[in-house]
């Protein structure tokens, strides 16, 4: 067979493998200088419900028609854990798991972490590890942590497994989030939506919890 790629011989001068750059840390690896900051005053208390941070969330608001609206509950320490029941409407292959949607309910989840220290925050950088496929019909337990703050970042690290806590690993995920300040959504948020959850004081109380300095 001819015209395959494989089949091409190597350039000339090609014979030697090229030089590996040395390792790097991946983006959402805390640096050495990260801490672990106290869980905020304002922090749900452990064993509680986190809550939704925006009704029309897809991945947690209540009155999204189509969302995973998932729960999410605060851990004791930097630390929560999620259910998110893998539903007809999720395939990706028949009977699986959509991998775009797996990833939305890790970044959900991730995203939740932030409440515990009181930091509105959003995902800059999502890294995830699909470990096995994840039936429809099946519940993905997730687990998150923070792993670290510097400055505006928040790193954070989670695993979602199959049928609960001791189930078998389905999916990793590591994630930075960036602290923002409210004009983040202000202004870069489609206007009617924004008017709507400023003339909201319940939907938008949350948000303005999550005012913060940067
Ligand atoms: C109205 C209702 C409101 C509800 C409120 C609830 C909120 C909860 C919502 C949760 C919903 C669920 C979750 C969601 O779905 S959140 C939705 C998905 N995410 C977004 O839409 C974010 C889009 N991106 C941005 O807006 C900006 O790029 C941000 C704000 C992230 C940074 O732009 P900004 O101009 O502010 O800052 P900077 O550029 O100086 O960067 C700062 C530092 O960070 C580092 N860096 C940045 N990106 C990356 C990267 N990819 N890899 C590695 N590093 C990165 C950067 O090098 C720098 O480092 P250093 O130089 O300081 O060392």
């Amino acid at each position: 067979m001819t015209g395959s790629i494989t089949s091409q011989p190597a350039p000339k001068g090609s014979e030697q493998p090229a030089e590996r750059p040395a390792a790097q840390l991946s983006p959402t690896t805390p640096p050495q200088e990260a801490v672990l900051p106290p869980r905020a005053p304002e922090a749900p208390a452990p064993g509680t419900l986190v809550g939704s941070h925006y009704d029309h969330c897809f991945g947690c608001g209540p009155q999204h028609p189509a969302g995973l609206r998932m729960t999410v509950v605060a851990g004791e320490g930097l630390d929560v854990t999620a259910e998110f029941t893998v539903g007809a409407g999720h395939q990706g292959g028949p009977g699986l798991a959509h991998g775009g949607l797996l990833t939305t309910a890790m970044d959900e989840t991730l995203g939740s972490l932030n409440w515990l220290l009181h930091a509105a925050a959003v995902t800059g950088r999502l890294e995830t590890d699909f470990v096995r496929p994840v039936p429809v019909d099946s519940v993905l337990h997730i687990r998150a942590r923070i792993t670290g703050v510097h400055g505006r970042k928040i790193y954070s690290a989670a695993e979602g497994r199959i049928g609960g806590p001791d189930g078998p690993v389905a999916i990793r995920a590591q994630a930075l989030f960036i602290q923002v300040k409210l004009e983040h959504f202000t202004q870069h948020g489609r206007p009617e939506d924004i008017k709507k959850a400023l003339d909201d004081p319940d939907l938008f109380k949350r948000a303005r919890a999550f005012e913060v300095n940067p």
